[in-house]
Parts: structure tokens; C-alpha cells; sequence
């Protein structure tokens, strides 16, 4: 199946199982050099991705940076620039990015700076690689004040979700992927939720096609989402746009910051998202029912939903730095309702304790 992202820059995600062969459409014509960028984990696969390429007559470069939030430096980066410049990399040549979404971030941003922006193809390996890392042109590393705070919006030329690549994740990483999958539900789709409450063992079963069903889903909200609002100015008359699906993401950021990036981003974001349920009750947006389905969906798929409470003065600071702050105002996106996120500056502190207590265990 093919789900097209309709933006200045229309392109295709495409959603299968035994994909590998494809990657060659999407790298398209015109290329001499491709540079696969890849996770250890998944080394087997970039040998895989590369035969295609080879065959057709590409020289293929495969870089194998550091796992996960360790690619995100601006130490990998140069590295990775290194190798392209001694291979001579040109404009008409593609990066592609394999891996789960901190690979894939670090990828698109190494295509967006390389040259001042070459083309680049996702294949992502995770679930939350899929559902959202690789779609939408958000690319990055992080920096020692915080999560993805240097970046480019660039998107790629195409995304590549073979399923089979779920196969040898952790469950772990599974019900890290949801947590994006949940947030989807919340604030656009809530069949999402329907699915995820009716059939949670499906949905955290890699072979199920109820996961594949909500990995679809979640790849329609997303592509929908950033398909009028690239660069997260706003939507069109006002509407909130892009930052919707920064959902949880204020504390969640935070959160990963806290722990040395050792807990994983969707369950952070998890417990991101029962933080501004409770701040959207305390504001009087929605009631009891929503903020307790937001804890019992999470749960369900064995994510958490509290963190320690002595680690809030900390947060509160790395929040100030979230990318929706303006001046000294925090910004969060918050319910007033299933399915209608909004964004809410907060300057009471006192307010915003207070929601941390009820989530802090
Ligand atoms: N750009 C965006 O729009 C966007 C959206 C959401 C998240 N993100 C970023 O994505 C990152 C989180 O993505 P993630 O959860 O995929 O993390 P990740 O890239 O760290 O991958 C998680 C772990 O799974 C391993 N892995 C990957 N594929 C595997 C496979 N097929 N089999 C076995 N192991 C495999 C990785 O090596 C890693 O250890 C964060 O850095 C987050 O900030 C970006
Ligand atoms: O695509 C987006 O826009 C998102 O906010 C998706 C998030 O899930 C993702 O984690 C993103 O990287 C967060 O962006 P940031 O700008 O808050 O760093
Ligand atoms: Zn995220």
C-alpha cells in the first residue's frame, strides 16, 4: 500500500512486507552515489538494501553510525559529512537513512546540510520509526541543553516501511512505537484507540495485522497533519497545524533529557501525555473520563504514566527550552476534547506543579 504526502514536495510512503527491492524507485534516476546511514542493530539489512543499489550500477557508500540517541551528535554528524566529501558526494546523489528514528533523524539532517540539502530516502526499522521519525521532514541532533535542538525541516524524497523489519525488535521497543501510535489516537483518529483498547495484544504483536493497521493509520494522521503546515508556522486561519503532534512531547523531552536518554521516547512521551491531560483538566478542557482514558489506553500496551516527583525542578527548566516556548511563556499542546488539540500558554507555575503531582508516583 501507498499513502502520499501531499505537501510542496509530494511523496510516497509505502507500507509493505519484503520491500528491500523498492528502494531503487525511490532513490530514483540521476543518482551515481548513494550513502546508506545505518544503525548497528540493523546491519544485516543495510548488506540487504545495498545489493539492490550495487546491481543497478550505484556505488553505495554504508556508514554504520552509534545506536540510537548516540547518532544524534554533532560529532556523528561530521563524520558522516566526511565520508561524503571523500566520496566525493554530489547534488544529484541520495542519502538513505535505515534505521529506527534516531537514525533516521540524524540521516535526513546529514542530506539537509550536505551541500545545503541533497535528496534522502527513509527506511525505517522501528514502529515509531514508521508511524512518524521518517515522514514529515523533521531532521536533527540533539545538543547538550536538549532534545533535537539543532535541525532542518527536509523531507524525503520517499519512505520504505517493510514490515518484516519489526520482526527482530524488543517488545519494549514495540510499546515505545505505540506511545506515538496512542498519540495519533488522541489527537486525531480515535478508531486508533477503539483498535488499541479492543485488541491491545494485537496491537503489540509484530505479526498481527492489527498492528500493521494502526501503523497505517498513524502514517495517515501524520502525513495529513504536516501536509499544510511543513514548518510548523500554524495551520491555515489559525488552526493549530503542526505542533499537534508535539502532543506530550514538552515533558516527554524533558523526561529523556533527565534520564541521559536511557528511557525510550514513547514511553517519555507517555508520560508527557498524561502531564497535559491533567493540565487540560485542571484548565477546565476536559473532564475525568478523557484524562483516565489517556491513562488506560497508555497502560494497556504496558507503557508508563508517572515519573519521580524530586526530578521537577529540572524538568521545568529543560521545558523552557522546548522549541514552542516564546520568550519566558511555556507553550503545551493540550485536549479540549478527543480529537481537538489546542495549544495553551501556561505562566502558572503553581498550575503546573500541580498537574506534575498527578502524575509523579
Ligand atoms: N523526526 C521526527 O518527526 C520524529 C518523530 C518521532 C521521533 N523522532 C525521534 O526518533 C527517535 C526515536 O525513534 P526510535 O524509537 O525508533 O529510536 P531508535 O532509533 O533509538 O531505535 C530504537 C532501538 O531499536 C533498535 N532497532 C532499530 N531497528 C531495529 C530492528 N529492526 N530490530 C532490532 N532493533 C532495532 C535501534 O538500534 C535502537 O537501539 C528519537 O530520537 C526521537 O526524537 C523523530
Ligand atoms: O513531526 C512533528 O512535528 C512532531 O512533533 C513529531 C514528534 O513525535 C517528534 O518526536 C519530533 O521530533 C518532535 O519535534 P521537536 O521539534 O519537538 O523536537
Ligand atoms: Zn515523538
Amino acid at each position: 500500500m501507498k499513502l502520499r504526502v501531499e505537501t510542496s514536495h509530494p511523496y510516497d510512503v509505502v507500507i509493505g512486507r519484503g520491500l528491500r527491492g523498492q528502494v531503487l524507485d525511490l532513490v530514483g534516476p540521476g543518482a551515481a552515489r548513494v550513502a546508506i546511514i545505518h544503525a548497528p542493530s540493523v546491519a544485516d539489512r543495510a548488506t540487504a538494501l545495498r545489493m539492490p543499489l550495487a546491481d543497478a550500477g550505484l556505488t553505495v557508500r554504508v556508514i554504520e553510525v552509534p545506536d540510537a540517541e548516540q547518532a544524534k551528535t554533532s560529532a556523528v554528524l561530521a563524520e558522516c559529512w566526511r565520508v561524503l566529501g571523500e566520496a566525493g558526494f554530489t547534488r544529484s546523489d541520495v542519502v538513505v537513512g535505515l534505521g529506527g528514528g534516531a537514525t533516521t533523524d540524524l540521516a535526513g539532517f546529514v542530506a539537509a546540510t550536505w551541500l545545503r540539502g541533497v535528496r534522502f530516502v527513509n527506511v525505517p526499522t522501528t514502529v515509531l520509526g514508521m508511524v512518524d521519525a521518517a515522514v514529515g521532514g523533521k531532521t536533527g541532533i540533539n545538543t547538550a541543553q536538549g532534545k533535537n535542538l539543532v535541525g532542518a525541516f527536509h523531507e524525503p524524497a520517499g519512505v520504505l516501511c517493510d514490515l518484516d523489519a519489526l520482526q527482530t525488535l524488543t517488545p519494549r521497543e514495540v510499546r515505545s512505537g505505540l506511545a506515538e501510535v496512542v498519540k495519533c489516537g488522541f489527537i486525531a483518529d480515535p478508531s486508533i484507540l477503539d483498535l488499541v483498547e479492543t485488541d491491545p495484544r494485537g496491537a503489540t504483536d509484530v505479526r498481527s495485522d492489527v498492528l500493521a493497521d494502526l501503523i497505517a493509520k498513524g502514517i495517515a494522521v501524520k502525513a495529513a497533519t504536516v501536509k499544510g503546515d511543513l514548518r510548523e508556522s500554524g495551520g491555515a486561519g489559525g488552526a493549530i497545524g503542526r505542533e499537534a503532534l508535539n502532543y506530550g512531547h514538552t515533558l516527554g523531552h524533558a523526561i529523556e533529557r533527565h534520564e541521559g536518554y536511557t528511557i525510550r521516547h514513547g514511553e517519555a512521551i507517555s508520560i508527557g501525555m498524561v502531564f497535559v491531560a491533567e493540565l487540560a483538566r485542571a484548565e477546565g478542557l476536559i473532564g475525568d473520563d478523557l484524562v483516565d482514558r489517556h491513562r488506560a489506553a497508555l497502560e494497556l500496551v504496558g507503557l508508563p504514566t508517572a515519573y519521580r516527583a524530586d526530578a521537577w525542578p529540572q524538568l521545568l527548566d529543560a521545558m523552557r527550552l522546548d522549541k514552542k516556548t516564546r520568550g519566558s511563556t511555556l507553550r503545551f499542546v493540550v485536549l479540549d476534547g478527543l480529537a481537538s488539540p489546542r495549544i495553551v500558554p501556561v505562566t502558572d507555575e503553581p498550575l503546573l506543579r500541580s498537574a506534575y503531582r498527578a502524575v509523579s508516583g
